[in-house]
């Protein structure tokens, strides 16, 4: 089933929020008007601001905000014409009153993040952005650490909870195709017409591009990516790349691959500190199945602890670490160099 009468699915441009990872959270209001008013200007249909953590992630343990992510939004959505501008929060780092906050400062879709074991604790916060009007999605995190029937489980919770398109999220980017298809197709079996089902990729392994088709093939409707890659770890799956592909599979995104090709490298690319590359690092986590967020960390105790960076992410992998036990990067850098 198409998404709407003149899209056949919907993209989220995730840069201006999984993209504050690779920036350590360092974003001014500027850099937010000239992305959005580019991806805008390229027909993206929805676009995030948040810190990379989501709303009240700014923090000792996930890094300090440059500029507090209400005024991100609140310019954002002053920027956009007609992107729809969306937040991310993890329930417990943020609490309803970001959500309300949010909404007052127009945002209209509310982006609910847990573990991907972890829905209930979404409940009240669905709950809460539905009351208030606002569109709903929820992602499941770390989800190639599941079977799709187990995510298929946690995604009727957050349906039921009000979530209007629940996401697989391979937050390590280490899922590869057919895994991607066969936990969209249980996502999209147990929630029927209840739910739509979304994808959120990371390029770790290479595969975002090639796991969203899949994605979209076995009935996803909405897609993230991020222009240029601006994520966590290799980055996300690239919109410009995405909606190229898309559109010569004739699955419409409403994006003009050449006007968002020159807002990659004329607008993104500027506000990024670098690339998002695949290298050593980002690739390890794909292999090791380490959440992306954790690269900026690992290597900033690899540096400080004179150890392995690649050696911390093989560890965190094995201990299947999730989000928020970024300090525990710090106990395996601290062992290693005892070790040594
Ligand atoms: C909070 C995380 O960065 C959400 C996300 O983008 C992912 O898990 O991937
Ligand atoms: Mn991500």
């Amino acid at each position: 089933m198409p998404y709407s009468a003149d899209l056949d699915i919907r993209v989220t441009d995730s840069s201006l929020r999984d993209g504050s990872h690779a920036k350590r959270h360092r974003f001014t209001v500027e850099h937010v008007r000239s992305v959005v008013a580019a991806l805008d200007g390229a027909g993206v249909p929805v676009i995030e601001v948040a810190h990379g953590d989501g709303l009240g992630g700014s923090s000792f343990t996930y890094g300090f905000s440059r500029t507090p992510e209400q005024e991100l939004i609140k310019a954002a959505v002053e920027t956009a014409g007609r992107a729809k501008i969306a937040f991310l929060m993890l329930p417990g780092l943020g609490v309803l009153d970001d959500i309300r906050e949010a909404a007052g400062n127009g945002a209209a879709i509310c982006r609910i993040a847990t573990h991907c074991t972890e829905a209930d604790i979404s409940v009240q916060h669905f709950g809460l952005a539905r009351d208030l009007g606002l569109e709903t999605v929820g992602f499941l995190m770390m989800a190639h650490s599941r079977p799709p029937e187990v995510l298929a489980k946690q995604a009727r919770i957050m349906a039921d909870a009000g979530c209007q398109c629940v996401y697989v999220v391979d937050s390590a980017g280490a899922l590869i195709m057919e895994q991607t298809g066969d936990r969209i197709a249980a996502l999209v079996a147990e929630l029927g017409s209840d739910a739509q089902v979304g994808f959120h990729g990371h390029e770790n392994l290479g595969l975002g591009v090639a796991n969203s088709v899949i994605a979209v093939r076995a009935g996803a409707l909405q897609i993230d990516g991020s222009t240029r890659r601006f994520g966590a770890g290799a980055g996300n799956t690239p919109v410009e790349a995405f909606a190229a592909v898309a559109e010569k599979l004739g699955i419409r995104t409403g994006i003009d691959v050449l006007k968002i090709i020159d807002a990659a490298e004329d607008v993104v690319r500027p506000v990024m500190d670098g690339e998002c590359l695949l290298d050593r690092l980002s690739l390890t986590m794909g292999y090791a199945g380490v959440y992306s967020s954790f690269l900026k960390h690992a290597d900033r105790q690899a540096a400080r602890y004179g150890v392995s960076g690649a050696e911390i992410l093989i560890e965190a992998g094995r201990r299947n670490l999730v989000g928020g036990q970024e300090d525990q990067l710090i106990e395996i850098a601290v062992a290693l160099a005892a070790k040594k």
